[in-house]
């Protein structure tokens, strides 16, 4: 028995032995800079995911090594322009990365989001991104504006009872205009607690799923197996929700409300195969891949614009102005020509989605079996995972000068100079681009900007006194990326957690 452990010890040693030389001295990225520890294992990337950490070590990693990092065996992360287009630009060469298949819950049943195929992802873009196109938004927006209104009203009465720690209720209010969206179900989480399990339950998994994916080999290995039957207490009340949420649904007629359900239903109809339509198993995946996708993205920003206006005077009695000068009522707040013509409340959303990118992380994608691809002129080999980290090239200064300081005005065409600005924008990529970027696009400016508006219009705010006003800042004297107080922390796990700001608001009407 002794011997066996024995041997058994000895040959994993040699087996990691050959595998780290390999990785080390023969592979075809060896010649790559990077982390040792990164060249070695995915193990690296999967702990740097658990402390939610990795979009700031691949940007200490880009300064340290250049603008290509190995940061796995066989990952390389990229942070220029160029890579940008060759990498999420390239549908004949370069695939959505097989880590995508960590959100498949029940094999075989896709949602947009973790299709590989190009083909199979086009059919269903078709259809679903009629539920989030700006088309749908103009019908989808009189039900977004009563939960926003509600939001408001919620706030006029906690703002009497002191600070304001903004970020929940901003996420339980995108989680309710999803819910809408995604069901046509009212989950009440801004007045109620009973559902709100369901948000607590999707940021574990997402944080789960992010390990995941930057450590595949766990998954591989069965951990989700093992990870379900641990939550199953979790997971059977999330099912039971769910069930409640199709079978009101369909309980009800298609038209009953404009939702996601609706649309598709209707798109079903016109399906010329059976390979177009959407079963009805895809469709609630899809539903539920909303809540991660459109709820949590945008309040993050949504969260994150409050930080700086608050932090940042000029820019907050700017915006205060146009938008006050702007609407003369709260009913004047909708979308159309003047919420449009509110050219500085588009530069402060821009300018927080660069500064703090609702999904920090690196899209991972694969370079396909028509490979080799040329990544920035790199030679790269089919199988390889490659990617550009969207937090560290929003902090790129060859594209963003000074990238540590708000200033919307860089996206002024009137304040900067168009070669400028032009520079800036292939260099933004907040919702990604190209087949694969954002399907949500419309629904999340819109959303921010009503938000936004309506916040500014109805309230003065400023920073909570004392350590409450810190609150969403970094810790000055931390040397892992989060010393700086005044940079709204981002703690990546797909879509970034955040917290705060903390805010004191005064209703001006
Ligand atoms: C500020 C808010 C938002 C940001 C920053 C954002 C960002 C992104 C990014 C970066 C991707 C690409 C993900 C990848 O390649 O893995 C994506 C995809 C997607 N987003 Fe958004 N998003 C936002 C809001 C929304 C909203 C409101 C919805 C509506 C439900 C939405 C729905 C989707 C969907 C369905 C996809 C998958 C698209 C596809 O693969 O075809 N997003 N988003």
């Amino acid at each position: 028995m002794t011997h066996f452990v024995l041997y058994a010890i000895g040959a994993a040693v040699t087996a990691f032995a050959i595998l780290f030389g390999y990785r080390i001295l023969l592979h075809p990225l060896k010649s790559y800079p990077g982390r040792l520890a990164g060249k070695l294992t995915n193990a690296h990337g999967g702990y740097h995911a658990l402390f939610r950490s990795q979009h700031l070590e691949i940007r200490a990693d880009h300064l340290r090594f250049g603008p290509v990092v190995r940061i796995g065996p066989n990952k390389l992360v990229f942070n220029t322009v160029k890579a940008i287009r060759d990498i999420y630009d390239n549908d004949d060469k370069i695939l959505k990365s097989h880590v995508y298949e960590t959100f498949v819950q029940t094999p075989g049943v896709h949602s947009l989001f973790d299709i590989i195929d190009n083909r199979d992802h086009s059919r269903r873009r078709k259809v679903v991104g009629q539920a989030i196109n700006e088309r749908s938004m103009r019908i989808f927006e009189s039900t977004m504006v009563e939960q926003i209104d509600n939001y408001i009203e919620l706030l006029r009465a906690d703002s009497q009872n002191g600070p304001i720690n903004m970020t929940e209720g901003i996420n339980n209010l995108a989680c309710d205009i999803v819910g809408l969206l995604a069901f046509g179900y009212q989950l009440n989480l801004q007045t109620e607690t009973t559902n709100y399990f369901l948000v607590e339950g999707m940021r574990a998994a997402n944080l789960i799923a992010n390990v995941l994916m930057q450590f595949y080999t766990l998954r591989r290995i069965g951990l989700t197996s093992l990870l379900n039957f641990m939550s199953r207490n979790a997971l059977n009340q999330y099912f039971a929700l769910l069930e409640k949420l199709i079978t009101t649904r369909t309980g009800k007629e298609i038209d009953a409300h404009h939702d996601l359900y609706s649309i598709v239903m209707e798109a079903n109809k016109d399906a010329v195969s059976l390979g177009d339509s959407i079963r009805m198993s895809e469709l609630w995946s899809e539903a539920m891949s909303f809540f991660p996708a459109g709820a949590f993205s945008t309040s993050g920003g949504i969260s994150a614009a409050l930080f700086y206006l608050s932090r940042n005077p000029k820019c907050y009695r700017r915006l205060s102005e146009e938008i006050r000068t702007a609407f003369s009522s709260d009913d004047e707040i909708h979308s159309g020509p003047t919420l449009s013509g509110c050219q500085y409340l588009r530069a402060c959303i821009d300018e927080t989605l660069r500064i703090a990118p609702p999904v920090p992380g690196t899209l991972w994608r694969e370079v396909g079996p028509d490979g080799p691809a040329i990544i920035d002129g790199h030679v790269v080999p089919s199988g390889t995972e490659v990617g550009v980290n969207t937090y560290t090239i929003h902090h790129n200064e060859e594209y963003f000068p000074h990238p540590f300081a708000f200033k919307p005005e860089r996206w002024l065409p009137s304040e900067t100079p168009n070669e400028q600005i032009k520079t800036a924008l292939e260099a933004f990529i907040p919702f990604s681009i190209g087949s694969r970027g954002c399907a949500g696009k419309a629904m999340a400016y819109l959303e921010s900007s009503l938000v936004l508006a309506k916040i500014v219009w109805h309230f003065d705010f400023r920073p909570a006194p004392g350590k409450l006003g810190d609150i969403g800042g970094g810790t000055p004297g931390r040397r892992d990326g989060r010393g700086c107080k005044n940079e709204y922390q981002l703690y990546d796990m797909i879509s970034g957690a955040h917290d705060g700001p903390c805010l004191v608001l005064q209703p001006r009407v």
